[in-house]
């Protein structure tokens, strides 16, 4: 839509609540607090973040599904919330693909397995066989049954065939915390989250689960290389109204968003951190609904262990 018409709609009206389903300072929270500051001044009010912990991200995304469709109630949803979660909750209480209005895919990104800095194996097939002589004894992290890191170590669990216990977290900020500190074994994280933790040596990382190495990780194989070539998990965050939200409000948004992602500084803070910043065609709001589709699909599909 063009700037003039946008100009003229009556949004927002007050302050717009941006709902984090995770915890702070974890990568779905580092994304928001990017983008939205200077959406913010795109659209002339300010917009609180509110971290709405638990369930994965799912009470997050129950809640905005059913805020006031009128814009000022969205939430970062992701790969997981949008995704992942319709498979790994029988009950979940939203449809990803039904009850929210899409507005804008934010980042992509890769995953990485992670593990605590003195994890004993030294590269994935140590790995896979480490985990399995020891699964007993092992702590995965994860950000809560549903998230990225749940599903992404579900997915490599399952490829390698063991089933070592679970530690839930509020996000994986904390997790990776708990990482560094020694507290829990390996997590398969976002790698906005690993990169700082990784430059300062703080974990290690196995794998990089895309077809192709990380220019900010460049030592990280790649699954196939590392012998692993179905461990391939492409995260995404993206940006949801509650469904009904009018198309002249979805707009505006849109709009707001693709101007974030076009600012040099923004730019470089999430690729600088690994994300990948959709280029123009791919911020429509049908792009992220396809997604949704697509990834309900394919995590039915991993859950059900129908194909890996
Ligand atoms: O889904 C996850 O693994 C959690 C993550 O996105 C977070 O922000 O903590």
């Amino acid at each position: 839509a063009e700037p003039d018409r946008l100009d003229q709609i009556d949004f927002p009206v007050r302050t717009v609540t941006v709902v984090v389903p995770f915890a702070k300072g974890g990568p779905t929270d580092t994304v928001a607090r990017l983008i939205t500051a200077e959406m913010a001044k795109t659209l002339g009010q300010p917009i609180e973040i509110e971290n709405m912990l638990g369930a994965g991200g799912t009470l997050a995304a129950t809640r905005v599904a059913h805020a006031a469709p009128d814009g000022h109630t969205l939430i970062v949803g992701h790969l997981g919330t949008h995704g992942a979660a319709v498979a790994l909750f029988p009950k979940l209480a939203y449809r990803p693909d039904k009850d929210f209005t899409p507005v804008a895919l934010l980042t992509e990104m890769p995953v990485l397995l992670l593990a605590r800095k003195q994890f004993p194996p030294k590269d994935l097939s140590e790995f896979a066989s480490y985990v399995k002589s020891h699964t007993d004894n092992l702590n995965v992290a994860h950000a809560g049954f549903g998230s990225v890191s749940y599903a992404s170590c579900l997915l490599l669990n399952r490829l390698l065939k063991v089933d070592p216990t679970g530690v839930p977290f509020s996000g994986t900020g904390p997790a990776l915390q708990a990482l560094v500190e020694g507290q829990v074994d390996y997590m398969c994280d976002q790698i906005v989250n690993a990169v700082p933790a990784l430059r300062e040596g703080k974990v290690k990382a196995y794998v990089i689960a895309a077809s192709e190495r990380d220019p900010v990780v460049p030592d990280v194989p790649t699954a196939r290389e590392a012998g692993l070539p179905g461990f391939q998990v492409g995260a995404w965050t993206g940006l949801f109204a509650p469904r009904g939200t009018p198309e002249p409000i979805v707009a505006k948004l849109n709009a707001a968003v693709s101007r974030a992602l076009d600012q040099s500084d923004v730019r470089t803070r999430l690729t600088d951190l690994g994300a990948l910043v959709p280029r123009p065609e791919q911020r429509a709001p049908v792009v992220l609904a396809q997604l949704v589709q697509e990834e309900i699909s394919r995590w039915e599909d991993v859950v059900k262990g129908t194909t890996p």
